[in-house]
């Protein structure tokens, strides 16, 4: 299988409505300034940069048609592990939308096979776990994280990241490589899919507390070597800014957080910084913004929100130099075209004006029957946007 087609530079293609109108706004205001290859990656470093840069999570993804054509035919993975799929699928929104980062389309369950942990993506269902980890043998069963061969294991990633690489720099956007955060991952697999209370990985915390087990910190520990080990690696296939996912801080509660989710993620973190000090980490809690006050000193560089806080509030919280993403709510995307815009500028004028150490975002991923053009509407009024006194 190979990609169809390189992306022209910068260039808009079919997702938004010809009209000649609309093509003639597009065209102008999508017109790149020269220089924007790094903006994205020198905000997430906390660098003032010229205007706030954006890129959207999930931004790869059901809500456009070029994508369905290939969900409705091949399934995930070997959608996400065959690198000529995998390097269309990311590069499709960055044609249309023209982003300022092309993130990888993966997902974060990707490097579970690496210790053994085997995992499918059904449709109507979503991720299914098929390797059972409860116990301490179950966690001593699985593979060493300190020494997987990524080339060897998941030979598709270099593959992707290096095309995606050279597809970047022409196209003057930046690389977005991610991870899944060690909690957020333990948990899936614990719980063998998506769950609502997450009964069994409590219950392991809660073990783990008493010393009955300690099958939980054990899992995690070795979770966050790989993690960490995965993140260099992609960094040394091409990726500029790594983001980590903790998809599932909504299941912690602060004390869970501080205790098993956030010292964990810093392992991971810390094995990224100390051989990339200069490559940015950008941490995202959905639904973590609760305890907001407890990821400031992460060692992550950038703090992405999630939606259910004011950016005003957030800014607050982790002051004024932290560099922050987010965080419109997703369900924004399907009201009206001022909607959307006002909506841009409320979040860019929270968070500090444009440029100030912010990376536009939504507050998690975009849903499935977003409307097509809402994501063009977006990505336009940000690059547009020049503060309230302007
Ligand atoms: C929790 C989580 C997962 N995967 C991911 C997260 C963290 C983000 C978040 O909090 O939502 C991360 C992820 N998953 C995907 C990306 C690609 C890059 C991007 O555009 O952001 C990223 C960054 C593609 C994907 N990964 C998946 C899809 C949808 C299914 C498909 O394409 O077939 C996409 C676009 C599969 C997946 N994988 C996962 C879920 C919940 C699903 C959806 C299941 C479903 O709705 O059927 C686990």
């Amino acid at each position: 299988f190979t990609a169809p087609s390189s992306p022209r530079r910068n260039a808009r293609t079919t997702a938004l409505p010809s009209t000649p109108v609309a093509e003639a706004e597009s065209a102008a205001s999508t017109t790149p300034c020269e220089g924007d290859r790094d903006i994205l990656v020198r905000s997430a470093r906390g660098e003032v940069t010229e205007r706030t840069p954006v890129w959207l999570m999930r931004q790869a993804g059901r809500y456009m048609s070029a994508f369905r054509q290939y969900s409705d035919k091949y399934p995930f993975r070997e959608r996400s592990e065959t690198p000529g799929m995998a390097i269309e699928l990311s590069l499709q929104c960055h044609r249309a939308y023209g982003m300022d980062g092309i993130i990888m389309f993966s997902d974060i369950l990707t490097p579970l096979p690496t210790l053994g942990i085997d995992f499918d993506v059904i449709k109507g269902i979503g991720p299914v776990i098929s390797t059972e980890v409860k116990t301490e043998e179950d966690v001593a069963k699985l593979g060493n994280a300190e020494d997987v061969d990524f080339d060897e294991t998941l030979p598709f990633i270099r593959e992707i990241l290096g095309t995606l690489s050279k597809e970047a720099e022409e196209a003057n956007t930046s690389l977005i490589g991610f991870v899944g955060s060690p909690f957020t991952l333990a948990s899936y697999t614990i719980e063998g899919k998506s769950s609502k209370h997450c009964l069994d990985t409590k219950k392991m915390m809660m073990a783990d507390e008493t010393g009955e087990s300690k099958a939980m910190s054990q899992f995690l520990d070795k979770i966050a070597v790989m993690i960490g080990n995965y993140a260099c690696h992609q960094i040394e296939c091409g990726a500029q800014v790594i983001q980590f996912f903790e998809s599932w801080a909504h299941q912690a509660s602060p004390k869970q957080f501080s205790e098993f989710a956030k010292p964990a993620a810093q392992k991971a973190m810390a094995i990224v910084k100390e051989r990339y000090p200069d490559v940015p980490v950008i941490y995202f809690a959905n639904g973590g913004s609760s305890y907001l006050e407890l990821q400031r000193d992460m060692g992550a560089d950038m703090i992405a929100v999630d939606w259910s806080v004011d950016m005003a509030e957030a800014r607050k919280i982790l002051g004024p130099d932290v560099p922050i993403s987010g965080n419109i709510d997703p369900t924004v995307l399907f009201g009206t075209k001022e909607q959307i815009e006002q909506a841009v500028r409320d979040c860019i004028d929270k968070a500090g004006g444009p440029g100030n150490r912010h990376l536009l975002n939504l507050g998690h991923g975009v849903m499935q029957g977003t409307p097509e053009e809402a994501v063009g509407w977006l990505v336009d009024e940000c690059r547009r946007y020049k503060g309230k006194d302007a």
